[in-house]
């Protein structure tokens, strides 16, 4: 991010808060596109697709500086599924398929599929890729819980090539119990932040979970709490 594009964001390097993004999707979908996007606002049409991308850069959310490390996943082959590595490793999960993919849309079922099967968001203390440092626990690996995700269509701007309809993706999003859009990573500055920045509230909202629930434990509460996914924390109820 250039100079000037930083100028604005409050600086509060000992306790800017993190987060750690990995983007996925069948190949072609438009990931890199995204992220670039995000990060520069710029769409430059062709992007690496040869290995996997690591970014980390300060974006303001809410008025706060927030150091977004993204993974840009590489999906060479189109089958692979999200490794138990890059999932213990993310804070959040950015989905991506295409509107005019039904393959990718596919793929991204398949993951949903993935997740179910593996039961749980997956434990930090499991296995590290040599590339990546795992962040310390989110939350108690006995539960079953789905990992903070944001489902997006990409190429929203080429409705005369859609295989997949706005009302699918909001069936799976539904499913897989996240804030979900239609984006043109071409066209969109702003739908595409608020995509990323969504994924970052739903992160902070799991890890004020996570210590509410601990707390609840410690104290040996039983007042539940109720979360409507998708709203950010200001939407949440106050304690
Ligand atoms: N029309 C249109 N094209 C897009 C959009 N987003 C990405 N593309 C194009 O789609 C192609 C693939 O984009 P990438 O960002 O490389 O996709 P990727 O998912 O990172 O691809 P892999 O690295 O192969 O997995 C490029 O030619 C992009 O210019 C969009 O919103 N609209």
């Amino acid at each position: 991010m250039s100079g000037a594009g930083m100028r604005g964001i409050r600086r509060k390097k000992s306790s800017m808060t993190e987060v750690k993004i990995a983007v996925l999707g069948a190949p072609g979908v438009g990931k890199s596109a995204l992220v670039v996007r995000f990060l520069t606002k710029r769409y430059i049409g062709e992007y690496d697709h040869q290995s996997e991308q690591r970014y980390r850069n300060e974006v303001l959310v809410d008025g706060d500086a927030v150091l977004f490390e993204i993974l840009d996943t590489c999906n060479n082959n189109g089958e692979t599924l999200p490794t138990p590595e890059t999932l213990a490793w993310a804070d959040g999960l950015l989905l991506v398929y295409s509107i005019t993919d039904r393959h990718s849309f596919n793929w991204v079922k398949k993951c949903r599929v993935h997740f179910t099967e593996q039961g749980t968001w997956p434990t930090r203390s499991g296995g590290t890729s040599p590339s990546l440092t795992p962040s310390p626990p989110l939350m108690d690996v006995t539960s079953s819980v789905n990992p903070p995700m944001v489902l997006l269509g990409n190429k929203a701007d080429m409705v005369h090539l859609r295989q997949v309809s706005a009302e699918e993706g909001e069936i799976l999003a539904k499913d897989l119990e996240c804030v979900f859009s239609e984006v043109a990573a071409s066209d969109q500055v702003a739908q595409v932040a608020a995509a990323f920045q969504d994924l970052f509230r739903e992160v902070q909202y799991c890890r004020k979970r996570c210590k509410t629930s601990l707390l609840d434990r410690v104290l040996g509460s039983k007042t539940g709490r109720s979360y409507v996914r998708g709203k950010s924390d200001s939407a949440l109820p106050k304690d």
